[in-house]
């Protein structure tokens, strides 16, 4: 009936309990990395093993004591008795001290190596997959889940391994002392083993709840913490309050289905002990009474008893921190089996300098296997060149930015950089040959001089200044206290979006490449810092071949080539001069942008034509 209960409680999420990675499977894993750090593990419980041993001596002290001593009216043993008891202590402390230590040793070893796995893989997965994660769901897994696990390996671990030698000796002694007692008291496990195995499986799905109700909680503050002033400029503070509570309320419900869950399983544990303790104090009396064992062996048997009874309690709640250990190994390892979509080939050739030309033939492309955003794209952009892309907003210019810079490969169609396909290269030594500003200006929390060494970690001062002067970014970075040691991010400088720009060009400059690729920013700037952009970026794209996402056409008049796009699909090219001249579409988004500009050029032109 019990069973039932916990089956019903369990129930109430059906979808959510389902097994994903076995049991095994997640332990074998697990295991690999305990190998990694197999000394101390193996010292640990070498010394677990010794102390199961030592506190198998108490009872027999009290039962030599009980059987021998007091009969016998031996009182110059008593010291003796109680040397050895003091003794046995100091060496149960010296070797719980050693058993903490190297068990610690070896978590937190364990936990760095998991932690750094996790985190390398992390670096290594393609932006595909951020494009589908939320930042907190990650970052719950790269600290909650991944300090489960440490709980786990810590301490946990230890306990376990403490409990199954006590387990194993002290049962293996009672055999010996007395088989039919031992059996007595057994008789309750079978029963106690199988409510072990259903609740380990429930509460794993109840804990796999509760951690995605966690990652939920951390997404929302996650976003909201990031977005805070779209939330006040829309006064949304109350909506997302009540947004937040709710969430929260769900995390809380989970935690709280969880514990109903263990709290049901640990007094039927209790009770089925007592139970075999009350057959084994009957079965014993009577034993004692018709002198088939002495009332010395009684007491250490039902001391014994203690020891054993204690692991089997202790395994509940162990059973608790292992199932939470469990749910969350499977949900860091569910992100180290994914795979990056943009894979290096085995044989990836490692190129160290490029002429600059690339080549789009054919190339179509779709995100996540949804509708193609590219169609029949067919590019070439020559060694030194300038190429702009214009059109409207969602027509695919960034996305043609994108699969230059191999962030995702064409589903169709190949890209060149020279003569190599960009999937032939190591992904490394293709972004070292390119260079790119993007739309949005991320800059690090660090100092000024560190934002732009980014570009080139081992610049030196002169190449950073330098760097900073060439984008027009020397002047204000000077007007600051600390200069290029300033602190820029939360509690230190606040730049603007033209400032920002300016140091994200410097930062490109300093890398010092001979392709570029500019997703150009979208916020507005005002006419002084739009011309010392524009004048940095010219800067920057002398004698390099540059693809440009424009969305200021004043900031490509001087393009080589203007490629016009409009639903994935190149409607016309050609020079600013030979578009305006078409009057196709070119024309009309540079009247939309120009109005005044465009009226005077079509004037010109008309006087030039009569
Ligand atoms: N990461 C993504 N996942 C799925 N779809 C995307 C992703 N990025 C862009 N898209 C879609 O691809 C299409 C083209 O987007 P893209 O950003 O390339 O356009 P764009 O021409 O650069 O637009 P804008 O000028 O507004 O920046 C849009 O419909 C957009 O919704």
């Amino acid at each position: 009936m019990k069973a039932n209960i916990i089956l019903k409680i369990a129930k109430e999420e059906p979808d959510k309990l389902q097994t994903r990675a076995s049991f095994t499977q997640l332990i074998g894993r697990l295991f690999s990395y305990v190998w990694q750090n197999k000394l101390p593990f193996f010292v640990a419980l070498l010394v677990i093993f010794g102390l199961s041993c030592v506190q198998v001596l108490i009872p027999q002290i009290t039962r030599y004591t009980i059987d021998y001593i007091i009969p016998t009216k031996d009182f110059k043993a008593l010291p003796w008795v109680a040397g050895a008891i003091v003794s046995i202590s100091l060496l149960v402390g010296i070797l719980n001290f050693l058993r903490s230590y190297m068990m610690s040793l070896f978590g937190q070893r364990t936990i760095d190596s998991i932690r750094n796995d996790l985190y390398r893989h992390i670096q290594k997965l393609s932006i595909s997959f951020f494009d589908n994660q939320r930042t907190g769901d990650l970052m719950s897994r790269l600290s909650q889940d991944v300090n489960a696990i440490g709980n786990l390996v810590n301490n946990d671990i230890a306990d376990i391994f403490a409990d199954i030698f006590t387990f194993v000796v002290i049962v293996a002694y009672l055999f010996t002392a007395d088989w039919q007692m031992t059996l007595l008291l057994l008789i309750t496990w079978p029963l106690m083993i199988y409510l072990n195995q259903l609740f380990a499986k429930v509460l794993r799905g109840a804990y796999r709840d509760v951690q995605q109700q966690a990652a939920a909680v951390n997404n929302q503050i996650q976003d909201t913490i990031t977005n805070i002033n779209v939330i006040k400029s829309f006064g949304n503070e109350k909506y997302e309050i009540d947004r937040f509570s709710e969430q929260s309320r769900s995390y809380m419900e989970a935690n709280i289905r969880a514990v109903r869950l263990w709290s049901l399983f640990f007094p039927i544990i209790d009770i089925l002990n007592n139970l075999s303790n009350v057959v084994v104090l009957v079965f014993g009396a009577w034993e004692v009474m018709v002198g088939r064992i002495t009332i010395g062996e009684l007491a250490a048997f039902l001391g014994y008893i203690n020891l054993v009874t204690q692991p089997i309690k202790r395994s509940t709640k162990l059973m608790n921190l292992l199932q939470l250990a469990l749910v969350a190994a499977e949900r860091v390892f569910e992100i180290m089996d994914t795979q990056p979509e943009v894979v290096e080939k085995e044989e990836a050739v490692t190129i160290t300098s490029v002429l600059g030309r690339m080549k789009f033939e054919n190339v179509e492309f779709a995100y996540n296997k949804r509708e193609a955003i590219l169609h029949d794209f067919n590019l070439e952009i020559k060694p030194g060149t300038t190429v702009a892309l214009v059109g409207s907003s969602g027509a695919g210019k960034s996305t043609v930015a994108k699969l230059a810079a191999r962030f995702y490969d064409p589903t169709k169609g190949r890209i060149l950089l020279d003569e190599y396909d960009l999937r032939d290269l190591t992904v490394e030594s293709l972004r070292e040959q390119i260079g790119i500003v993007s739309q949005e200006t991320f800059l690090l929390y660090g100092t000024v001089r560190d934002n732009i060494a980014y570009g080139k970690l081992d610049a030196t001062e002169e190449e950073i200044v330098e760097a900073a002067k060439a984008a027009n970014a020397h002047q204000f970075i000077m007007s600051f206290p600390e200069g290029y040691n300033s602190i820029i991010g939360e509690r230190g400088v606040r730049l603007s979006g033209g400032q920002r720009q300016r140091l994200a060009i410097a930062r490109v400059l300093l890398k010092n490449t001979r392709f570029i690729v500019l997703d150009e920013a979208t916020s507005a700037l005002d006419t002084e810092s739009e011309n010392l952009i524009q004048e940095s970026l010219e800067r920057l794209f002398k004698n390099r071949t540059s693809l440009v996402i424009a969305h200021r056409l004043s900031t490509i008049q001087n393009a080589d080539l203007i490629v016009v796009m409009e639903q994935g699909r190149i409607v016309e090219s050609g020079t600013h001069t030979e578009l305006l001249d078409r009057s196709g579409r070119y024309a009309q988004l540079h009247a939309l942008q120009f109005p005044q500009k465009s009226e005077t050029e079509a004037n010109s032109e008309l006087v030039y034509v009569s």
